[in-house]
Protein backbone atom coordinates (compact mmCIF):
# COMPACT_ATOMS: atom_id res chain seq x y z
CA UNK A 1 0.00 0.00 0.00
CA UNK A 2 3.26 2.43 0.80
CA UNK A 3 4.56 1.42 -2.45
CA UNK A 4 1.22 2.28 -4.48
CA UNK A 5 -0.02 5.75 -2.58
CA UNK A 6 3.52 7.50 -1.86
CA UNK A 7 2.74 10.17 -4.31
CA UNK A 8 -0.99 10.83 -3.27
CA UNK A 9 -4.12 9.78 -5.57
CA UNK A 10 -2.33 11.77 -8.24
CA UNK A 11 0.53 9.69 -8.26
CA UNK A 12 -0.77 6.21 -7.71
CA UNK A 13 1.17 3.47 -9.38
CA UNK A 14 -1.01 1.30 -11.81
CA UNK A 15 1.53 -1.36 -12.20
CA UNK A 16 3.01 -3.50 -9.12
CA UNK A 17 5.95 -4.86 -10.39
CA UNK A 18 6.95 -8.53 -10.39
CA UNK A 19 9.30 -8.66 -7.28
CA UNK A 20 6.45 -7.52 -5.02
CA UNK A 21 3.45 -9.04 -7.27
CA UNK A 22 4.47 -12.37 -7.31
CA UNK A 23 5.24 -12.87 -3.54
CA UNK A 24 2.21 -10.67 -2.42
CA UNK A 25 0.11 -12.77 -4.67
CA UNK A 26 1.25 -16.09 -3.39
CA UNK A 27 1.58 -15.46 0.36
CA UNK A 28 -2.40 -14.17 -0.12
CA UNK A 29 -3.11 -17.61 -1.89
CA UNK A 30 -2.13 -19.31 1.04
CA UNK A 31 -3.96 -17.08 3.50
CA UNK A 32 -6.83 -17.20 1.24
CA UNK A 33 -7.21 -13.77 1.43
CA UNK A 34 -7.02 -11.14 -1.74
CA UNK A 35 -3.82 -9.29 -2.48
CA UNK A 36 -4.86 -6.26 -0.79
CA UNK A 37 -3.95 -4.58 2.37
CA UNK A 38 -7.19 -5.92 4.87
CA UNK A 39 -9.02 -5.51 8.37
CA UNK A 40 -7.36 -9.02 8.96
CA UNK A 41 -3.75 -8.12 8.12
CA UNK A 42 -4.13 -3.90 9.49
CA UNK A 43 -5.84 -5.06 12.52
CA UNK A 44 -6.64 -8.64 13.78
CA UNK A 45 -3.22 -10.34 12.70
CA UNK A 46 -1.39 -6.40 13.56
CA UNK A 47 -0.27 -6.63 17.68
CA UNK A 48 1.79 -7.29 19.57
CA UNK A 49 2.48 -6.82 23.39
CA UNK A 50 5.25 -4.84 23.78
CA UNK A 51 6.77 -6.50 26.62
CA UNK A 52 4.85 -9.39 28.19
CA UNK A 53 1.91 -8.60 30.04
CA UNK A 54 2.13 -5.07 28.51
CA UNK A 55 0.34 -2.91 26.61
CA UNK A 56 -0.09 -3.51 22.45
CA UNK A 57 1.85 -2.33 19.78
CA UNK A 58 0.96 -2.65 16.02
CA UNK A 59 3.66 -4.80 13.96
CA UNK A 60 3.57 -3.07 10.24
CA UNK A 61 3.14 0.40 10.12
CA UNK A 62 2.17 3.29 7.76
CA UNK A 63 2.88 6.93 7.70
CA UNK A 64 0.49 8.25 10.23
CA UNK A 65 2.61 8.12 13.85
CA UNK A 66 0.74 8.30 16.69
CA UNK A 67 -2.73 8.26 15.56
CA UNK A 68 -2.03 5.55 13.02
CA UNK A 69 -1.07 3.84 16.15
CA UNK A 70 -4.51 4.88 17.97
CA UNK A 71 -6.63 3.90 14.70
CA UNK A 72 -5.24 0.73 14.82
CA UNK A 73 -5.77 -0.48 18.48
CA UNK A 74 -8.82 0.89 19.03
CA UNK A 75 -10.27 -1.04 15.71
CA UNK A 76 -8.43 -4.10 17.87
CA UNK A 77 -10.57 -2.85 21.00
CA UNK A 78 -14.01 -2.42 19.39
CA UNK A 79 -12.61 -6.41 18.35
CA UNK A 80 -11.95 -7.72 21.91
CA UNK A 81 -14.70 -5.88 23.08
CA UNK A 82 -16.82 -7.94 21.14
CA UNK A 83 -15.21 -11.47 22.04
CA UNK A 84 -17.64 -12.13 24.91
CA UNK A 85 -20.34 -11.20 22.67
CA UNK A 86 -18.99 -14.34 20.23
CA UNK A 87 -18.61 -16.95 23.23
CA UNK A 88 -22.23 -16.63 23.82
CA UNK A 89 -22.77 -16.45 20.28
CA UNK A 90 -21.20 -20.26 20.41
CA UNK A 91 -21.97 -21.63 23.43
CA UNK A 92 -24.02 -24.50 23.40
CA UNK A 93 -26.38 -23.12 25.75
CA UNK A 94 -30.46 -23.36 25.27
CA UNK A 95 -31.51 -19.87 22.58
CA UNK A 96 -33.30 -18.42 25.45
CA UNK A 97 -30.14 -17.82 27.73
CA UNK A 98 -28.07 -16.99 24.80
CA UNK A 99 -30.67 -14.03 24.04
CA UNK A 100 -30.75 -13.18 27.27
CA UNK A 101 -27.00 -13.13 27.58
CA UNK A 102 -26.17 -10.88 24.60
CA UNK A 103 -26.99 -7.32 25.55
CA UNK A 104 -24.45 -6.59 27.97
CA UNK A 105 -21.92 -8.16 25.59
CA UNK A 106 -23.57 -6.02 22.23
CA UNK A 107 -23.20 -2.67 24.27
CA UNK A 108 -19.41 -3.58 25.06
CA UNK A 109 -18.42 -2.82 21.30
CA UNK A 110 -19.69 0.45 20.91
CA UNK A 111 -18.08 1.87 24.05
CA UNK A 112 -14.33 2.15 22.80
CA UNK A 113 -15.39 3.25 18.96
CA UNK A 114 -16.64 6.51 20.26
CA UNK A 115 -14.69 6.91 23.13
CA UNK A 116 -11.24 5.96 22.53
CA UNK A 117 -11.09 6.89 18.53
CA UNK A 118 -11.85 10.14 19.39
CA UNK A 119 -9.24 10.56 21.90
CA UNK A 120 -6.01 9.04 19.91
CA UNK A 121 -7.02 9.90 16.23
CA UNK A 122 -6.29 13.42 15.02
CA UNK A 123 -9.05 13.44 12.33
CA UNK A 124 -6.66 16.09 10.37
CA UNK A 125 -4.01 12.93 10.19
CA UNK A 126 -6.73 10.19 9.59
CA UNK A 127 -7.81 12.16 6.46
CA UNK A 128 -4.87 13.51 5.11
CA UNK A 129 -2.37 11.27 6.29
CA UNK A 130 -3.55 7.73 6.35
CA UNK A 131 -6.65 7.16 4.58
CA UNK A 132 -5.30 7.13 1.24
CA UNK A 133 -2.91 3.97 1.98
CA UNK A 134 -6.08 1.99 3.28
CA UNK A 135 -8.02 2.66 -0.53
CA UNK A 136 -8.52 -0.05 -2.55
CA UNK A 137 -8.16 -0.24 -6.59
CA UNK A 138 -12.04 -1.13 -7.13
CA UNK A 139 -14.76 1.50 -7.69
CA UNK A 140 -11.68 4.18 -7.22
CA UNK A 141 -11.43 6.78 -9.45
CA UNK A 142 -8.01 7.45 -8.27
CA UNK A 143 -7.32 3.90 -10.65
CA UNK A 144 -10.28 3.26 -12.29
CA UNK A 145 -8.58 0.69 -14.34
CA UNK A 146 -7.15 -1.55 -10.84
CA UNK A 147 -3.69 -2.39 -10.58
CA UNK A 148 -1.45 -4.81 -12.75
CA UNK A 149 0.21 -7.47 -10.56
CA UNK A 150 3.28 -8.16 -12.56
CA UNK A 151 3.76 -11.44 -13.56
CA UNK A 152 0.60 -12.80 -12.07
CA UNK A 153 -1.76 -11.56 -14.37
CA UNK A 154 -1.91 -8.95 -17.37
CA UNK A 155 -4.85 -7.13 -17.17
CA UNK A 156 -5.47 -5.19 -13.94
CA UNK A 157 -6.76 -6.69 -11.32
CA UNK A 158 -9.78 -4.52 -9.30
CA UNK A 159 -9.89 -5.17 -5.05
CA UNK A 160 -11.40 -2.81 -2.30
CA UNK A 161 -9.76 -1.04 0.49
CA UNK A 162 -9.21 -2.21 4.24
CA UNK A 163 -12.41 -1.83 6.04
CA UNK A 164 -13.53 -2.77 9.36
CA UNK A 165 -16.71 -3.40 6.89
CA UNK A 166 -14.29 -6.86 6.56
CA UNK A 167 -14.52 -7.64 9.94
CA UNK A 168 -16.88 -10.84 10.70
CA UNK A 169 -18.13 -9.36 14.36
CA UNK A 170 -21.02 -7.25 12.95
CA UNK A 171 -21.60 -9.63 10.00
CA UNK A 172 -22.27 -12.74 12.91
CA UNK A 173 -24.39 -10.32 14.67
CA UNK A 174 -26.22 -9.68 11.94
CA UNK A 175 -27.13 -12.67 10.78
CA UNK A 176 -27.35 -13.97 14.70
CA UNK A 177 -30.42 -11.33 14.84
CA UNK A 178 -31.67 -12.42 11.71
CA UNK A 179 -31.14 -8.76 9.82
CA UNK A 180 -30.98 -9.25 6.58
CA UNK A 181 -29.82 -6.40 4.55
CA UNK A 182 -30.68 -8.27 1.28
CA UNK A 183 -33.92 -8.00 2.16
CA UNK A 184 -34.87 -4.15 1.93
CA UNK A 185 -36.41 -5.05 -1.70
CA UNK A 186 -34.07 -6.68 -4.20
CA UNK A 187 -30.82 -5.42 -5.73
CA UNK A 188 -29.17 -3.26 -2.70
CA UNK A 189 -25.99 -2.20 -3.11
CA UNK A 190 -25.40 -1.85 0.54
CA UNK A 191 -26.20 -5.50 0.73
CA UNK A 192 -24.03 -6.12 -1.93
CA UNK A 193 -21.06 -4.86 -0.70
CA UNK A 194 -21.35 -5.89 2.78
CA UNK A 195 -21.66 -9.26 1.16
CA UNK A 196 -18.36 -8.83 -0.91
CA UNK A 197 -16.36 -7.78 2.23
CA UNK A 198 -16.47 -11.51 3.22
CA UNK A 199 -14.41 -12.21 0.54
CA UNK A 200 -11.57 -10.20 2.28
CA UNK A 201 -11.90 -12.33 5.33
CA UNK A 202 -9.97 -15.07 6.19
CA UNK A 203 -11.58 -18.42 5.53
CA UNK A 204 -12.57 -20.00 8.85
CA UNK A 205 -14.32 -16.26 9.60
CA UNK A 206 -16.41 -16.54 6.41
CA UNK A 207 -16.95 -20.15 7.48
CA UNK A 208 -18.27 -19.24 11.03
CA UNK A 209 -20.58 -16.23 9.50
CA UNK A 210 -22.13 -18.62 7.52
CA UNK A 211 -22.67 -21.21 9.63
CA UNK A 212 -24.45 -18.93 11.49
CA UNK A 213 -26.71 -17.98 8.68
CA UNK A 214 -27.46 -21.55 8.19
CA UNK A 215 -28.17 -22.06 11.81
CA UNK A 216 -32.11 -22.21 12.88
CA UNK A 217 -33.47 -18.88 12.92
CA UNK A 218 -32.98 -16.99 16.75
CA UNK A 219 -35.39 -14.42 15.61
CA UNK A 220 -38.02 -17.35 14.49
CA UNK A 221 -37.73 -18.69 18.08
CA UNK A 222 -38.02 -15.88 19.88
CA UNK A 223 -41.05 -15.16 18.25
CA UNK A 224 -42.99 -18.51 18.64
CA UNK A 225 -41.35 -18.27 21.99
CA UNK A 226 -44.26 -15.44 23.11
CA UNK A 227 -41.81 -14.44 25.71
CA UNK A 228 -42.25 -10.87 26.44
CA UNK A 229 -38.98 -10.67 28.33
CA UNK A 230 -37.12 -12.79 25.57
CA UNK A 231 -38.30 -10.08 23.19
CA UNK A 232 -37.35 -7.29 24.94
CA UNK A 233 -33.71 -8.58 25.82
CA UNK A 234 -33.48 -9.68 22.12
CA UNK A 235 -34.47 -6.19 21.07
CA UNK A 236 -32.22 -4.93 23.17
CA UNK A 237 -29.58 -6.58 21.29
CA UNK A 238 -31.04 -4.72 18.02
CA UNK A 239 -31.22 -1.30 19.74
CA UNK A 240 -27.27 -1.75 20.77
CA UNK A 241 -26.11 -2.42 16.93
CA UNK A 242 -28.56 -0.04 15.90
CA UNK A 243 -26.62 2.52 18.55
CA UNK A 244 -23.43 0.94 17.46
CA UNK A 245 -23.85 2.24 13.76
CA UNK A 246 -25.30 5.30 14.75
CA UNK A 247 -21.92 6.21 16.74
CA UNK A 248 -19.80 4.92 13.71
CA UNK A 249 -21.80 7.29 11.47
CA UNK A 250 -21.00 10.40 14.05
CA UNK A 251 -17.16 8.73 13.98
CA UNK A 252 -17.17 8.86 9.76
CA UNK A 253 -18.95 12.52 9.79
CA UNK A 254 -15.82 13.96 12.17
CA UNK A 255 -13.12 11.76 10.49
CA UNK A 256 -14.10 12.20 6.91
CA UNK A 257 -16.69 14.98 6.32
CA UNK A 258 -15.78 17.27 8.38
CA UNK A 259 -12.56 16.31 8.31
CA UNK A 260 -12.47 16.92 4.87
CA UNK A 261 -14.24 20.65 4.74
CA UNK A 262 -10.85 21.81 7.09
CA UNK A 263 -8.67 20.25 4.51
CA UNK A 264 -10.37 22.18 1.73
CA UNK A 265 -10.73 25.30 3.50
CA UNK A 266 -6.37 24.77 4.19
CA UNK A 267 -7.37 24.76 8.56
CA UNK A 268 -6.73 20.50 8.26
CA UNK A 269 -3.02 20.71 9.06
CA UNK A 270 -1.62 16.97 10.66
CA UNK A 271 -0.08 17.52 14.06
CA UNK A 272 4.17 16.98 14.23
CA UNK A 273 5.23 13.54 14.39
CA UNK A 274 2.75 12.34 12.14
CA UNK A 275 4.67 12.30 8.95
CA UNK A 276 3.76 14.57 5.36
CA UNK A 277 0.52 13.88 3.54
CA UNK A 278 1.14 11.97 0.70
CA UNK A 279 0.49 14.41 -1.91
CA UNK A 280 -2.38 16.85 -1.66
CA UNK A 281 -5.32 15.88 0.91
CA UNK A 282 -7.33 12.82 -1.30
CA UNK A 283 -10.02 14.56 -2.33
CA UNK A 284 -11.26 11.45 -4.74
CA UNK A 285 -12.99 9.57 -2.21
CA UNK A 286 -14.36 12.25 -0.39
CA UNK A 287 -18.01 10.83 -0.69
CA UNK A 288 -17.23 7.18 -0.41
CA UNK A 289 -15.74 4.89 1.15
CA UNK A 290 -12.12 3.02 1.03
CA UNK A 291 -14.37 -0.27 -0.52
CA UNK A 292 -15.76 2.32 -2.91
CA UNK A 293 -19.44 2.39 -1.33
CA UNK A 294 -21.14 5.91 -1.26
CA UNK A 295 -20.43 6.78 2.69
CA UNK A 296 -23.53 7.82 3.66
CA UNK A 297 -26.21 6.40 1.86
CA UNK A 298 -24.47 3.31 2.60
CA UNK A 299 -24.12 3.33 6.11
CA UNK A 300 -27.43 4.90 7.21
CA UNK A 301 -28.79 2.05 5.01
CA UNK A 302 -27.54 -0.69 6.82
CA UNK A 303 -28.15 1.32 10.14
CA UNK A 304 -31.87 1.81 9.40
CA UNK A 305 -32.00 -1.73 8.28
CA UNK A 306 -30.47 -3.00 11.99
CA UNK A 307 -32.84 -1.02 13.51
CA UNK A 308 -35.91 -2.48 11.63
CA UNK A 309 -34.95 -5.86 12.92
CA UNK A 310 -37.08 -4.91 16.21
CA UNK A 311 -39.63 -7.46 17.06
CA UNK A 312 -42.96 -5.47 17.41
CA UNK A 313 -44.86 -5.99 20.69
C1 LIG B 1 -11.70 6.86 12.08
C2 LIG B 1 -12.50 5.83 12.27
C3 LIG B 1 -13.36 5.19 11.20
C4 LIG B 1 -13.72 5.66 9.99
C5 LIG B 1 -13.38 6.98 9.33
C6 LIG B 1 -14.55 4.64 9.37
C7 LIG B 1 -15.08 4.73 8.09
C8 LIG B 1 -15.89 3.79 7.50
C9 LIG B 1 -16.42 3.87 6.16
C10 LIG B 1 -16.15 4.99 5.18
C11 LIG B 1 -17.16 2.77 5.93
C12 LIG B 1 -17.92 2.44 4.65
C13 LIG B 1 -17.43 1.16 4.03
C14 LIG B 1 -16.14 1.32 3.27
O1 LIG B 1 -16.19 1.70 2.12
O2 LIG B 1 -15.08 1.05 3.83
C15 LIG B 1 -17.12 1.97 7.14
C16 LIG B 1 -17.78 0.79 7.33
C17 LIG B 1 -17.76 0.07 8.48
N1 LIG B 1 -17.00 0.33 9.61
FE1 LIG B 1 -15.87 1.97 9.93
N2 LIG B 1 -14.70 3.59 10.22
C18 LIG B 1 -13.98 3.88 11.36
C19 LIG B 1 -13.82 3.07 12.46
C20 LIG B 1 -14.44 1.86 12.63
C21 LIG B 1 -14.27 1.00 13.77
C22 LIG B 1 -13.33 1.25 14.94
C23 LIG B 1 -15.10 -0.06 13.59
C24 LIG B 1 -15.28 -1.23 14.50
C25 LIG B 1 -14.68 -2.35 14.32
C26 LIG B 1 -15.78 0.12 12.33
C27 LIG B 1 -16.69 -0.75 11.78
C28 LIG B 1 -17.26 -0.63 10.54
C29 LIG B 1 -18.22 -1.58 10.00
C30 LIG B 1 -18.74 -2.82 10.71
C31 LIG B 1 -18.54 -1.13 8.72
C32 LIG B 1 -19.55 -1.77 7.74
C33 LIG B 1 -20.91 -1.10 7.89
C34 LIG B 1 -21.74 -1.69 9.02
O3 LIG B 1 -21.77 -2.92 9.17
O4 LIG B 1 -22.39 -0.89 9.72
N3 LIG B 1 -15.35 1.30 11.77
N4 LIG B 1 -16.33 2.62 8.07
Amino acid sequence: MGYLWQEGEEGAVKVLPRNLAVPFWEVSQRLGLPPILSHADFVLANWKRKTPGRNLDPIISLPGGESLRGFILVTLLVEKAAVPGIKVLRSRKPAGARVRALPRCCHLSAQPLHREQTDYVDPAVFYSVIRIFLSGWRDNPAMPHGLVYQGVSEEPLAYSGGSAAQSSVLHAFDELLGIRHSERGGENPAAAFLHRMRDYMPPPHRAFVEEIQRAPSLRQHVLSSGNGKLCAAFNQCVSALTDFRTHHIAIVTKYITTAAAKAKAGRGEPADGAGPPPGKPPSLLEAKGTGGSHIFRFLKSVRDTTREGMISA
